[in-house]
């Protein structure tokens, strides 16, 4: 099936195969065609150029936009989207004058949702998770990052990694998960970290890793959770499994967790709403991407990752939405891209590299996604007729989205 999109009034983030992401001034170019055609053939992004050039393509069928804007679908490739029921009661205790490590220290935060998680049923789970999956598709999500750590125990951590490969079998958003065993200590082995680290690398990974349930693993490096070295023991332990890391560092302290990850070849360093030079002298000159989620600043009241000072540093950022019951929940892309603009003061183009391109090398999909490429999957988002793009930021809280298309099919 050939299908042939015209009159398209701008087509964003049109590049070949040699990006893989963009680093400081890079993020704030971003390429595009005004009247312009594209071709989808199957799955599969066939050609796109201008519209004069259009006649000579042959399609079975052709879709008109008018002057709609298209662009790559949103890459998320920071979630916790799998989880059980909320946590609004806290949402009111921090209203009320708890801080998020308060409520954390009195059994809240992750132990509460981890305790909720275990007592629900698999196919409850899935059902409550697929619910947000339609949701974040619907608001242009293409592919997208979900995290185990709401198990801490075993069985708990596998069920959750099970609901995730069901969700990969059943949906077109490509889904990549993570094994976050080490989210908190629970508290059977309270007071004992070594003890819960050792069920984590001898008794979660290698059953993980021997059922194929995870693409990369992590750990919440942070005061009160998990410290550098047994972010290191894990990092170590999972080399032997092929899996890469992507980990939670730098949310509220610095604690040496940038160097140490990046020492490992981590894929990804995400929060990082602290961040000092050491972190970033680490982080230049590296392969690790930097990953921002400016809902959780916002959601919970703690600094914005310092955009400005890591990209006018030459780094490059990636920006994801932390989707979580806890510190963000929503996963609306759009919101992430509008909150990096408004308190980050990153330029709409930086803001959409950092959420596209960036956040495909974030998740080891930039071959694939991420952009307007001849051969790339053909996930994308028609814009609602807008003046421009920065407009997508400006109109903050509203989705400026008439069409999402996954796997080549309007979904
Ligand atoms: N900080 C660690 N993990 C999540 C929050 C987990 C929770 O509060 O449930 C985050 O990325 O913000
Ligand atoms: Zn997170």
């Amino acid at each position: 099936m050939r299908t042939l999109y015209i009159n398209i009034g701008e087509l964003l983030q049109i590049r070949d195969h040699s990006t893989t992401y963009l680093s400081g001034n890079e993020m704030n170019i971003l390429p595009r065609l005004q009247d312009a055609f594209l071709l989808v053939e199957n799955d599969t992004i066939a050609d796109f150029g201008e519209m004069r050039y259009a006649d000579a393509v042959s399609a079975d069928r052709i879709i008109d936009l008018q002057g709609k804007f298209m662009l790559p679908a949103w890459i998320d490739s920071h979630t916790h989207l799998v989880y059980a029921g909320n946590r609004e009661q806290e949402f009111v205790d921090r209203i009320n004058g708890l801080t998020y490590e308060e409520i954390a220290s009195k059994g809240g935060g992750i132990l509460n949702s981890a305790k909720r998680l275990q007592e629900t049923p698999e196919d409850d789970l899935y059902e409550q998770s697929k619910l947000r999956l339609e949701q974040v598709m619907a608001q242009g999500t293409g592919a997208i990052e979900i995290k185990s750590g709401y198990g801490l125990t075993p069985e708990a951590e596998l069920k959750m990694l099970r609901v995730i490969k069901r969700l990969q079998a059943d949906f077109p958003a490509t889904i990549k998960a993570t094994f976050l065993g080490a989210h908190a200590v629970p508290a059977a082995h309270k007071g004992n970290r070594d003890e819960y680290m050792n069920v984590v690398i001898n008794e979660m990974l290698p059953a993980v890793a021997e059922e194929k349930l995870a693409d990369f693993v992590d750990i919440f490096c942070e005061k009160g959770y998990f410290s550098v070295e047994d972010m290191e023991r894990l990092l170590r332990a999972s080399k032997k499994f092929d899996l890469k890391a992507k980990v939670h560092v730098n949310q509220f302290n610095i604690t040496g967790g940038v160097p140490a990850a990046v020492k490992h070849n981590a894929l990804s360093v995400d929060h990082l709403e602290i961040i000092n030079e050491e972190d970033i002298a680490a982080l230049k000159n590296s392969d690790t991407m930097p990953v921002a989620l400016p809902l959780c600043s916002f959601f919970i009241s703690i600094p914005y990752t310092p955009a400005r000072r890591m990209i006018d540093a030459g780094l490059p950022l990636a920006l994801a939405s932390d989707y979580n019951p806890g510190t963000s929940p929503s996963g609306n892309m759009n919101l992430v891209i509008a909150t990096a603009c408004i308190k980050m003061n990153m330029t709409p183009e930086e803001a959409i590299n950092a959420a596209t391109v960036n956040a495909a090398y974030a998740m080891g999909l930039e071959a694939t996604h991420g952009s307007i490429t001849k051969g790339k999957k053909a996930n994308l988002i028609i814009t609602k007729s807008i003046p421009s793009y920065g407009y997508l930021p400006y109109d903050f809280g509203n989705t400026n989205i008439h069409q999402v298309i996954l796997e080549g099919k309007e979904i």
